[in-house]
């Protein structure tokens, strides 16, 4: 007999998380005809009602609007023009919804259906109401059961996945666990649809990700594919949020001692509403490169950025915006809010402060509106 093998720290934390967003999606919840997939959704229910009923509060994130929406349409595949797309959200939302909550009456257990636009989350006064309202639920002992608002959300406002979605969820209502739930039971090191790759079972930092080839393309019926799940993962671990990364088909074990799948550890502390905003949910509006001396002041010693380190600035953006700082190779390792205009930078940069008019010292992004990403 083989000793069993101890669960990493990221795991036995997944397992006896109390708070947990739990995103699932498309493929795993339709059939490839374009309906929603009533026993998989079922089973799916579940596993998320027992952890619930052991007192746990579960946040769900479903995709499968646009999915579920084809058949009744009858339409053949998955629309690729904008107003088709949301007009099959608009009806498989519908189903959707419906599907949850009588999956989730079996258990006594009332849904609540909260769809989001990124401009709830990339708002800072949208920001709280919809963490109010998550919250709230939960305490309510109502499972939320949330998904992009598609019937509205237009090209520009789209999250463009659920999987950026549900980390951005997770830091809203403070979640101790991410839980992605796909068709696949693992990340591997390639496409496992291509045969030959290896499951990574713990993913520690970014270093564990080298040689990854996440860039396979999704199911067809959602639009993620593995990167967006590896970035979602990234976004999260950053945040100070352990993910757990499986197939739906095993949320069982998922929400139960979480010795499946892929584990990526938590790798930053969690961050006040303002700099996760600010790392991850804001849109930049231009972009500043900087010299090794810079980045190392700003990434590693958390100083604020100053004119002289910067080489060159790219963008139409106003003092007030957010930016991206890039390193001299073109990698974003830092963004902030920007104390200039994009036309006074110009002259300014690459000028050490005694060489500048005393109304033009002030740091270009101060430490305090600065995050550091890598
Ligand atoms: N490195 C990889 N590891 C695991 N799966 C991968 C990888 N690269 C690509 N994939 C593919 O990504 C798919 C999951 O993405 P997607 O279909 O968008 O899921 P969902 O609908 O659950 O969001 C898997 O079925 C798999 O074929
Ligand atoms: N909001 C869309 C989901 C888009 C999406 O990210 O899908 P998936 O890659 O399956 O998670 C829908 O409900 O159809």
């Amino acid at each position: 007999m083989t000793d069993a093998v101890e669960l990493s720290p990221t795991r036995k934390s997944i397992a006896a998380a109390h708070r947990l967003v739990v995103k699932v999606g498309s493929s795993s919840l339709t059939t490839s005809k374009g309906a929603l997939d009533q026993a998989r959704l079922a089973a799916l229910v579940d596993a998320v009602a027992a952890r619930v009923d052991a007192g746990c509060q579960v946040v769900v994130v479903s995709s499968g609007a646009i999915a579920a929406g084809i058949a009744p349409l009858g339409l053949r595949r998955r629309p690729r023009d904008l107003a088709t797309k949301q007009a099959a959200a608009s009806v498989g939302q519908q189903a959707l919804a419906h599907a949850y909550a009588e999956s989730f009456a079996r258990y006594r257990r009332t849904v609540g259906q909260v769809l989001l636009t990124a401009d709830d989350v990339v708002r800072r006064a949208h920001y709280r109401n919809a963490q109010r309202t998550l919250n709230r639920l939960l305490t309510l002992g109502v499972v939320p059961v949330v998904n992009e608002n598609d019937t509205v959300a237009t090209a520009e406002i789209r999250f463009g996945d659920n999987d950026r979605l549900a980390a951005l969820v997770s830091h809203l209502v403070g979640a101790d666990a991410l839980l992605l739930l796909s068709d696949v039971d693992a990340l591997y090191d390639g496409d496992p649809r291509g045969g030959g790759a290896s499951v990574i079972r713990e993913v520690t930092g970014a270093g564990d990700l080298d040689g990854v080839d996440a860039s396979g393309a999704g199911s067809g019926v959602g639009t993620g594919g593995m990167a967006s799940k590896v970035e979602a993962a990234r976004v999260a671990c950053t945040a100070g949020i352990p993910v757990l990364l499986t197939s739906a088909a095993q949320a069982g074990r998922a929400l139960g001692d979480a010795d499946v799948g892929t584990a990526f550890a938590a790798t930053g502390t969690r961050l006040s509403a303002r700099r996760f905003w600010l790392a991850h949910a804001a849109g930049a509006r231009g972009r500043l490169w900087l010299d090794d001396g810079a980045v190392a002041a700003v990434v590693r010693r958390r100083r604020s950025l100053l004119a002289a380190g910067i080489t060159s600035v790219e963008g139409t953006f106003d003092g007030g915006d957010v930016v991206e700082l890039l390193d001299p190779s073109g990698i974003v390792v830092a963004r902030g809010v920007v104390a200039y205009d994009a036309g006074e930078l110009p002259d300014l940069i690459g000028r050490s402060s005694h060489e500048l008019p005393a109304e033009q010292r002030r740091e270009v992004v101060h430490a305090d509106d600065l995050v550091a990403l890598r």
